[in-house]
């Protein structure tokens, strides 16, 4: 037989992609990770948010918040001048997608509860809404009825409008209070069910995006930096608002130990998020830019949370800006979770630059400057999303760092994950959330064997939503949305990936030829 030229190419290249993927155990799509090569008991689920996803924003009493405010007042801040109104309609269709779990077979759902569809007006006196209570019953129960855990974030961002209007927010120690009673309400309502509850989501995105860059809600920064900027103080509210998130924070924990705990048997904690940071060069310029671009975005949290005190780095730079606390304060705040909840997306590098002495914001005082590229080399594949390069080792780094400097704390990773753009039409080839996953997957794995205790892992997310101000032009979801269609679900490609990866926990569906690519 002749073999002609352009197929003999073809099998050189079938039989150089079979090695090559044998090599690169990262990139293949199936096989390389099933869920008996994690601990026994480690958890996988899906995560989402409130806001992002359950639309009946004026249904059923539910009183505003800010991003209801902001999406509708400031359109233009949102790329594609969409707000959550709608969202995906997760508050009528939350049984359709507790079936989708359970048919990929997930152990947990992340989800948060909407502050103010459960107190209109934010705090107590301004009544309980009885549907608001309801609706989270029914999802709670939906969910155990169909063996998922619930994992319950109190606060995603959206903050009672009737609290910022009234006292601005966490800008005033009167948040504490508020925050307090909302929690207790939550562990007095759904605590016989719920026993992982996560207080805060990123409290330093709220504090550098709401009220440092002004790009989320309430959308705050100083006049000087953008004339998008409509009030604020980028250099004082990042802080005071840090500040009482923390202590907002220790109050709910406070209340769920002294209270609640005994007899629910829960387990309470908080979902920090922290790029990986790279240092530029090798120099020690660098790399001490590069530990302080992690304390401002880490340890900044993590510190008090360990000892009670704001970082080293933090305190000189930041100076009598960084708000103090207390005695009694400091001792609230230590040691005030059972588990860390940590977000990982991406990594960056950082280069050592002179401070400022004018203009002062939260992005500048840290005196490192944080960029995405070196030589012109981005640190990993671009993505959909302009902050989010794939930078999969990150999240050892991360794990790692975690361990070594703060005591070995149990961690759940609550979010991970990647985007697509939206391109109007249906696509559900998502193989770079396939790779994304699988390379993550590997680095988690390494991190686990060098003795870091994580627990668990959710995605972000199991449906495409409302990407803040990114709108609903990038898709993070492994399940898609087909916003012209009735908001109808379609599988991606890497929703069957899970579903595969967490059927091989299943001995009887285990076949020969699995085993042996593994
Ligand atoms: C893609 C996810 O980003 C998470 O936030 C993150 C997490 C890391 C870096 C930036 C952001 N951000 O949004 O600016 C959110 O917790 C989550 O609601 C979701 O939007």
């Amino acid at each position: 037989m002749k073999i002609t030229g352009s197929l003999f190419i073809f099998l050189i290249s079938l039989v150089s992609s079979v090695v090559c993927s044998e090599d690169s155990t990262e990139s293949l799509a199936y096989g390389h990770h099933h869920r008996n090569s994690f601990p026994a008991g480690f958890i996988f689920g899906t995560a989402s948010s409130a806001y992002q996803i359950e639309g009946a924003a004026n249904e059923d009493g539910r009183g505003p918040s800010i991003w209801d405010t902001f999406s509708q007042k400031y359109p233009e801040k949102i790329k594609d001048h969409s707000n959550g109104n709608i969202a995906v309609d997760s508050y009528h269709r939350y049984k359709e997608d507790v079936a989708i779990m359970k048919s990929l077979g997930f152990d947990a759902y992340r989800f948060s509860i909407s502050w103010s569809r459960l107190l209109p007006r934010g705090h107590l006196n301004g009544g309980v809404n009885q549907a608001g209570i309801n609706y989270y019953n029914n999802l709670i129960n939906e969910l155990l009825l169909n063996g998922i855990q619930p994992f319950v974030t109190l606060y995603h961002w959206d903050l009672p409008q009737a609290l910022e209007d009234e006292y601005g927010g966490f800008l005033s120690a009167k948040i504490i209070k508020d925050f307090h009673d909302y929690a207790e309400l939550c562990f007095s309502k759904f605590g016989d069910r719920v026993k992982h509850w996560i207080t805060l989501n990123e409290p330093l995105v709220s504090a550098d995006d709401g009220h440092a860059r002004g790009i989320k809600a309430p959308g705050r920064c100083s006049k000087w930096l953008s004339r998008n900027c409509t009030g604020g103080d980028s250099s004082t509210e990042p802080y005071i608002v840090g500040h009482y998130q923390l202590l907002a924070h220790a109050a709910a924990v406070k209340v769920y130990r002294d209270k609640y705990q005994m007899s629910q048997m829960g387990q309470i904690g908080i979902t920090l998020n922290c790029a990986w940071i790279v240092p530029m060069t090798e120099s020690s310029q660098d790399s001490s830019a590069a530990s302080r671009g992690i304390a401002f975005q880490y340890d900044w949290f993590m510190e008090p949370l360990k000892s009670g005190s704001y970082p080293v780095d933090m305190v000189t730079h930041v100076g009598k800006r960084l708000p103090q606390f207390s005695a009694e304060q400091s001792l609230m705040v230590k040691g005030s979770f059972d588990f860390i909840g940590l977000n990982y997306y991406t990594s960056k590098y950082a280069t050592d630059v002179p401070c400022k002495s004018e203009n002062l914001s939260f992005s500048t005082d840290s005196c490192v400057k944080i960029t995405t590229e070196r030589n012109g080399i981005p640190i990993g594949p671009k993505t959909a999303s302009d902050w989010l390069y794939v930078y999969p080792r990150g999240i050892q780094e991360l794990l790692l760092y975690t361990k070594y400097k703060f005591n070995n704390p149990a961690i759940y990773i609550t979010e991970n994950g990647v985007s697509e753009l939206d391109t109007g039409s249906l696509l559900l080839d998502d193989d770079i959330r396939v790779d994304y996953y699988n390379a993550h997957f590997s680095f988690i794995k390494k991190a686990i064997m060098n003795g870091v205790n994580v627990k668990g892992f959710f995605a972000w997310s199991l449906v495409d939503n409302f990407e803040w101000d990114d709108g609903y032009k990038i898709r993070f979801g492994i399940i898609y949305i087909d916003y012209t269609d009735r908001l109808k679900r379609h599988p991606k490609k890497s929703a069957l990936w899970f579903k595969e990866f967490l059927h091989f926990g299943n001995q009887t569906r285990l076949k020969r030829q699995d085993l042996a690519v593994y």
